[in-house]
């Protein structure tokens, strides 16, 4: 059960953005809760995959959401765990393989609607922290706050190619910007809950600002 009357910090934004990395960082600051809705869609990905159903099967999707259990584990200090149906599945699902899934499989309607109560019901007291796509216009439109991140795509393209190539991917820069280019006009072109940011959010460019400073502008969006 949600709480209608806590507060929601609502960060939505390209992928990467840095929606995970500044949310998580405010959440902490705030003490607050902090919903990762992008891990839900890559969740039924991968579950999806484990399971052989084919991207293009939206009927079989549908019921793969429903039956795939999706629970987050806080470690102290450490990137939250994702257990999907109690396996651990945190390193595939960051992989660009399951965003890729998850944006294909976040264009059909109803996978959204099955979502929606999931997501709402990480708004708890104190307050929560919410980022993805759609949290300022369609999960939490009455969401005190709203920011919307962005970065050019070529910046975006970088930080993730730093970030695979640390954890010893082999990946390309140019493949990376194409892969940041198409999910972008995928999640903006879609029908239902397109990535735009809601007409009250503050917007919030990255593009060569440090991690550090984003978190202290979104923190003085909060307490104004
Ligand atoms: N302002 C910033 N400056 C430099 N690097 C950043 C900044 N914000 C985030 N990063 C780095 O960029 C990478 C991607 O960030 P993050 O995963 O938070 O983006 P995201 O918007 O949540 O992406 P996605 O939607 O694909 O999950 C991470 O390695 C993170 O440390
Ligand atoms: N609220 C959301 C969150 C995510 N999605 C889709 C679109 C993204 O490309 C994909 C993966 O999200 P990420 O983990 O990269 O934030 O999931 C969405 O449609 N709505």
């Amino acid at each position: 059960m949600s709480d209608p009357a806590a507060p929601v910090l609502a960060i939505d934004g390209p992928s990467g953005s840095g929606k995970g990395t500044i949310s998580r960082a405010v959440a902490g600051q705030l003490g607050w809760h902090y919903l990762d809705s992008g891990a839900l869609y890559r969740g039924v990905g991968v579950a999806a995959g484990w399971n052989d159903i084919d991207l293009a099967d939206p009927a079989a999707l549908v019921r793969c959401t429903f039956d795939t259990r999706i629970a987050f584990r806080d470690l102290p200090g450490g990137e939250p765990r994702v257990l999907i149906n109690d396996v651990d599945a945190t390193d595939e699902l960051r992989t660009e393989t399951a965003g890729a899934a998850a944006s294909a499989i976040a264009a059909i309607p109803e996978v959204r609607s099955a979502l929606k109560d999931r997501q709402r019901a990480f708004r708890q007291q104190p307050g929560l922290v919410a980022d993805g796509r759609d949290m300022g216009t369609v999960i939490f439109p009455d969401a005190r706050w709203k920011v919307f991140l962005t970065a050019s795509a070529e910046e975006r393209a970088d930080r993730r190619y730093k970030q695979l190539i640390g954890k010893g991917v082999s990946v390309t820069l140019a493949g990376l910007l194409r892969e940041i280019l198409a999910r972008d006009a995928r999640d903006a072109n879609r029908p239902v809950a397109p990535l735009r940011p809601a007409d009250d959010a503050v917007r919030i460019d990255t593009t060569g600002v440090g991690i550090d400073e984003v978190v202290a502008r979104v923190l003085a969006v909060v307490r104004g």
